[in-house]
């Protein structure tokens, strides 16, 4: 039998997935998408989203604790049943939706992981499918963990749909996934401990931050243990042990839940990319600045899967975008290096845009760094937030913001100011003769400037 062609074969339909799979269709083309888990993709469906849902209760408690004894006498008692049951109002009817909308422009849909046969067909749902070009935006799953005992532990998405808040937990990585998971449990009530390999949490972030965010977690009774190997997780009659080696010696620490926060990995295992020459390394699917394989130009990558820039939503989006251009129009679209700005939704928030100290100095002869701690100012203080800090960078030479990082009660939304700073070119003084708001997170941006 003569396979079915499609124009183009989408698989994955999260943010970058449906982006490009929209535009193909709306342009013309004969469109399929293939997700074999529910259709809206990680941000929507067990991601951002739900996530922000849920934080909110973390922030309330947070705020309120720093205000015991200031005017609140009492803890307000979260009720997590509601809070799933509101978070569900979110999440329940994307998969559904995202399917009427794929369907309504004309797509066909398919439900199953795909195998790439070879560089021109899959096969699907037990069918082999041709297409002209294939589209693979299956973003990114959690990196296994191979200890005796590794199946007991969870991952983001059992955090997200909790029955109820544990007594206790462990995550084991202190990234973007376990400082938020890790600062959502705790906020609530859970004891919480997290356990890196590494030196710091959020390598990503300077240190200066960093370092004051997890004293401030700390303070708030989350214990980090650094520079330790989890060796083995065995299952106890209503606790989990984890067994870790550090500075060379075995301990053990007890918790109801232990989550894997240890990374994620391009999600390519189960497409068998090699039967169709398509090369990936670590970052995903190797791709030019088309967002094409640079093995086999009938596949292109977009979002988290692919090798180039940062795996966050807005960026995903824009991938699929230009690659539905390029599919659409010939490779007309290509990706630069984007200005992302990124936070981490703890309290306060920890936030990036732009180059860091290291960057900046191999990038210009002179830089000049504002860097400091603002906990005793007003903003902070009127808050009762003992954790207050910032770094902004700017080539000295012609005085233009470069980067900077805020360590904020309102960091995920300061943030954005530099980067349309960063964006614009603007220099210290173009950004201090600017009126913002007072008093305002914002304002303090033009002190944070000052000598
Ligand atoms: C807990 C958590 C919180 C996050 N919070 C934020 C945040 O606050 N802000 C932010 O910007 N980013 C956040 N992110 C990252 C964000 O979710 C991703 O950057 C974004 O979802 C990437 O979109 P995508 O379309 O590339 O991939 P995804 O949204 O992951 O979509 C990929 C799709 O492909 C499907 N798929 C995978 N393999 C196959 C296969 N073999 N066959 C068929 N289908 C397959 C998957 O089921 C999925 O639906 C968070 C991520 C997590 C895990
Ligand atoms: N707020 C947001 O925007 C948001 C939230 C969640 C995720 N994300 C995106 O998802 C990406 C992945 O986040 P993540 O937290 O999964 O990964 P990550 O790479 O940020 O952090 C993983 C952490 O796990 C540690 N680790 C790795 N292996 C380990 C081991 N065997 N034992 C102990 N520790 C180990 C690493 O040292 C690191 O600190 C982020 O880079 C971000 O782009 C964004």
């Amino acid at each position: 039998m003569k396979p079915k062609h499609y124009d183009v074969f989408v698989i994955g339909s999260g943010i970058a997935g449906q982006t490009t799979a929209e535009y193909c269709a709306k342009h013309g083309k004969s469109v399929a998408v293939a997700d074999d888990r529910e259709f809206g993709g990680t941000c929507a469906n067990r991601g951002c989203d739900p996530k922000k849902v849920l934080m909110q209760f973390a922030d309330i408690c947070h705020h309120i604790d720093n205000l015991q004894g200031l005017g609140i006498d009492e803890k307000p008692k979260i009720n997590w049943k509601d809070v799933q049951k509101f978070k569900k109002q979110f999440t329940q009817d994307v998969p559904v939706n995202t399917e009427k909308n794929l369907k309504t422009i004309g797509i066909d849909l398919y439900h199953q992981s795909p195998k790439f046969i070879d560089e021109n067909t899959i096969e699907v749902e037990g069918e082999r499918v041709t297409a002209d070009y294939f589209v693979i935006a299956t973003g990114r799953v959690p990196r296994l963990l191979h200890f005796k005992g590794a199946q007991f532990l969870g991952t983001s998405d059992d955090v997200l749909n909790l029955k109820k808040v544990p007594k206790s937990a462990v995550f084991i990585g202190s990234g973007y996934v376990g400082m938020e998971m890790a600062y959502l449990l705790s906020s609530l009530g859970s004891k919480v401990t997290v356990i890196d390999q590494g030196t710091h949490a959020l390598s990503q972030f300077d240190a200066f931050l960093t370092e004051k965010l997890v004293k401030s977690l700390e303070q708030r009774g989350i214990t980090f243990i650094f520079e330790a190997q989890v060796e083995n997780i065995e299952s106890l009659r209503k606790n989990l042990k984890v067994t870790y080696i550090s500075k060379g010696e075995e301990h053990s620490i007890k918790a109801r839940k232990v989550f894997n926060s240890a990374g994620r990995i391009p999600a390519t295992e189960r497409l068998q990319i090699n039967n169709a020459n398509i090369d990936a390394n670590g970052d995903g699917i190797a791709v030019n600045s088309f967002l094409q394989s640079v093995s086999n130009p009938k596949v292109y990558a977009c979002g988290d899967v692919a090798s180039f820039g940062v795996p966050l939503t807005p960026l995903s989006g824009l991938q699929g975008h230009i690659v539905g251009k390029n599919i659409v129009e010939g490779n007309t679209k290509e990706t630069k290096d984007r200005l992302v700005p990124s936070v981490v939704f703890t309290q306060p928030n920890i936030a990036m845009v732009g180059l860091s100290e290291d960057e900046a100095k191999s990038r210009y002869k002179n830089i000049k760094v504002y860097k400091g701690d603002a906990s005793d100012w007003f903003s902070s203080k009127k808050i009762n937030e003992d954790t207050y800090a910032y770094i902004i960078i700017t080539n000295a030479r012609t005085e233009e913001i470069v980067g900077g990082q805020l360590l904020s009660s309102h960091g995920n939304e300061t943030i954005n100011l530099l980067s349309l700073a960063i964006h614009q070119g603007l220099t210290v003084s173009e950004f201090q003769s600017l009126i913002f708001t007072y008093p305002s997170f914002t304002n303090d941006l033009k002190y944070m400037l000052s000598d």
